[in-house]
């Protein structure tokens, strides 16, 4: 199994290339079982989720193509079968996905039930009462959700209690082809939400409102090709800025959107950080210094993102002052926190908080994460700690970090991966 082996690196210096996003290319793939016609999907990034979701179309009989490395053709002519199976949708939730347009369009799916991970619980609830609404009759049985309608699903007024996004997708793919208009209130409101909406509409969908949160759509009979080109990762562009002010460095994000980041620039910038804005590019120059601690609270879109929880933990941690993370999304995400304790962190667990000391000297140490952002949290870490971090269960890191090492090595980091 591959690790991660870091050394104390330099500050980090230079420009690295921003990949497309693993949470905006999930749904966008999905949106290719919606129609017959070929689609085309650029700036996908090569990731180890992305490999998961072709591998679950395929099963469907989508067929693929991929013909350059960030491109893929998939080509939903004629569907093969309705069922998501276990073995493919328990090693990435995003399968929860293909629930909306299977229903949309064949009347008829059967996908595991996603269960927890090592974040939280993880339920779905909100997907099945919505396409419920829209007069789909569902039953979990033997662990898979049964989901079939006759004819074709109806609009509905939908009210989500919670903020979700996965709900949004599944039930945005499943309103496209549906008879009427459906309106999403309490819709979530993240950047992903709004170029999942981009791509349906090129595909000749109706949908209004993305971005906000009331989102209405009205049903076509029929979808048609896209050629869509994948949102910026703002999660990898705030985990390289993290790195960056966490190293006292200065780096610019390329082939970036600065609008998506705002409550990550805003707490970046508090920390002590120059920010700098181009149309495409984040600048962020630390000029040597230590940063300050930070008050976080994650929130869904425009709140500040519990993907970038994990890294600001460590960012606190070698920060001045006293720093207070709260975790509001999910119950489980401070998987990080004991092992950068090993490292000699000052934190403590103070209920869904993660309150550190400040001026913790980091040492290198074997350490482990159980899901992708704490994996980032334990690679910045490793390299400001004195000594070598050996960072394992990388796979969890391929699931979302493009050639996480090569960038970072771009950067001057000291950092390699290792075979075992
Ligand atoms: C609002 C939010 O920040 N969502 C995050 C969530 O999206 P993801 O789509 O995975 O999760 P949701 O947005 O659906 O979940 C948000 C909250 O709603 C709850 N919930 C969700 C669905 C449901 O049917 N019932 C229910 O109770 C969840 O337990 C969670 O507490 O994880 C992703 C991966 O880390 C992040 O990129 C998203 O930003
Ligand atoms: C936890 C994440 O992803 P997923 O919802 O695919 O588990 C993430 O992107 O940080």
């Amino acid at each position: 199994m591959d690790k991660l082996v870091i050394k104390k690196s330099p500050p980090l210096e230079g420009s690295v290339r921003i990949s497309g996003a693993k949470n905006a290319a999930l749904p966008l793939l999905m949106t290719s079982l919606l129609t017959r016609e070929a689609c085309r999907y650029t700036n996908v990034p090569q990731l180890r989720d992305i490999n998961t979701t072709v591998s679950l179309l395929q099963e469907l009989g989508v067929s693929v193509a991929r013909p350059a490395a960030n491109d893929v053709l998939l080509d939903a002519h004629e569907l093969s079968s309705v069922t998501a199976p276990y073995e493919l949708v328990r090693t990435m939730r995003a399968s929860i996905l293909v629930l909306g347009p299977l229903l949309a369009r064949e009347g008829k799916a059967n996908v595991s039930l996603p269960g927890g991970c090592a974040i939280g619980a993880r339920p779905v609830n909100l997907h099945l009462d919505g396409l419920e609404r829209m007069g789909a009759t569902i039953e979990v049985d033997e662990g898979y959700i049964r989901a079939h309608v006759d004819g074709r699903l109806k609009g509905a007024r939908i009210f989500m209690d919670m903020v979700s996004v996965g709900a949004t997708e599944n039930l945005m793919m499943a309103a496209a082809l549906a008879e009427g208009t459906t309106v999403l209130e309490n819709a979530a409101r993240e950047p992903e939400i709004v170029d999942l909406a981009n791509c349906l509409n090129q595909m000749g969908a109706k949908v209004s409102g993305a971005g906000t949160d009331n989102i209405t759509i009205v049903g076509v009979s029929e979808l048609s090709a896209c050629d869509y080109n994948v949102l910026p990762d703002r999660i990898e562009t705030g985990t390289f800025l993290v790195a960056a002010a966490a190293t006292g460095g200065k780096v610019r994000c390329t082939h970036a959107a600065p609008d998506t980041l705002d409550a990550v620039l805003d707490k970046l910038a508090q920390a002590g950080a120059t920010i700098t804005l181009g149309d495409d590019w984040i600048e962020l120059d630390m000029q040597g210094n230590k940063p300050q601690a930070v008050r976080v609270k994650t929130a869904p879109h425009p709140g500040f993102p519990t993907d970038m929880q994990a890294q600001f933990v460590t960012l606190n941690c070698l920060a001045e002052g006293t720093g207070v993370i709260t975790e509001t999304i999910f119950e489980n995400r401070f998987m990080h926190v004991p092992e950068l304790q090993r490292m000699g962190a000052e934190i403590a667990l103070e209920g869904n908080s993660a309150v550190s000391k400040g001026c913790s000297v980091l040492k290198g140490a074997p350490v482990m994460a159980t899901d992708l952002r704490a994996s980032a949290s334990l690679v910045i870490a490793g390299l400001v700690a004195e000594g070598e971090t050996h960072v394992n269960r990388i796979y969890h890191l391929d699931r979302g970090y493009e050639a996480i090492e090569e960038k970072l090595r771009g950067l001057g980091a000291n950092i390699e991966r290792v075979q075992e």
